[in-house]
């Protein structure tokens, strides 16, 4: 069953055109993967799809609602990790959860999440006293808080050391496990490699390529890895 479904998504801005006709669909508990060179409209896709923005053109359904009209049902289905998110320095951690629990009629357990993400001993720290890692493992806890059916992850382990990585992916892929459907957006490929069930290339504005990462390797005869096929399937310098 498809949880996302996006079809002719268009943006511009002014002359310049963003998402030229994006198409894609997201399966029920599958890790997808959005790849694609800087200013390739990767993060303008996500944010249609969360309904922060509105597309010029095409449909988006999440979980058979329209982001553009019910869009309230569509905030409580979701979790949404967007870029570089920052919250007040001395707000403490249980508080930011506790700020964001308040948001769903529904949320999470708290304790529980907190619990998970291995953040229970940091329940008092100030969000300006926490690691890289542990301010990306409190955003992965507000995206779940609402206890989302979908969660939205933008570029979230740049910025972290390889430790802090793999302990990420290994909670995103605990974050499926508990049934929730992942899309993610990265500019790694061994994160793309690792944790993705498939991927999606935007290049330009436009799909250019749709594949498990094995499967994207093979449609690239030259490419003996996935960033051999990146290179090969998109272009440079797609921010003006
Ligand atoms: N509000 C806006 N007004 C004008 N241009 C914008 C606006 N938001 C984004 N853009 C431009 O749209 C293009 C696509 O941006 P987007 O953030 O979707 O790309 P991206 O693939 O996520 O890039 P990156 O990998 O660098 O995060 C970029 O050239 C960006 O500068």
């Amino acid at each position: 069953m498809a949880v996302i479904e996006i079809s002719g998504l268009a943006k511009r801005y002014g002359e310049r055109v963003v998402l030229d006709g994006v198409s894609l669909s997201v399966e029920s508990g599958e890790i997808f993967g959005i790849l694609g060179p800087n200013g390739a409209g990767k993060t303008t896709t996500v944010e249609c799809v969360a309904g922060l923005r509105v597309p010029d053109a095409g449909r988006v359904s999440v979980l058979g609602l329209d982001p553009r009209t019910q869009r309230d049902a569509v905030r409580r289905a979701l979790g949404v990790q967007l870029q570089e998110s920052q919250l007040p320095d001395k707000l403490k951690v249980w508080e930011a959860l506790d700020l964001y629990a308040s948001f769903y009629e529904r949320p999470a357990d708290p304790a529980a999440l907190l619990r998970d993400l291995g953040l229970d001993g940091h329940r008092r720290t100030a969000y300006a006293k926490l690691s890289g890692g542990l301010k990306q493992r409190l955003s992965i806890a507000l995206a779940l808080i609402g206890d989302p059916k979908v969660a939205i992850l933008d570029e979230l382990t740049t910025g972290l050391d390889p430790h802090a990585r793999r302990e990420t992916w290994r909670l995103v892929s605990a974050v499926r496990d508990r049934g929730v459907t992942v899309l993610l957006v990265t500019h790694f490929m061994d994160e793309a490699e690792r944790l993705c069930d498939r991927v999606a290339v935007i290049d330009r504005g436009r799909v250019v390529a749709l594949d498990t990462p094995g499967g994207l390797v093979e449609s690239v005869p030259t490419a003996a890895n996935l960033e051999d096929a990146f290179v090969a399937l998109t272009t440079e310098g797609n921010v003006s």
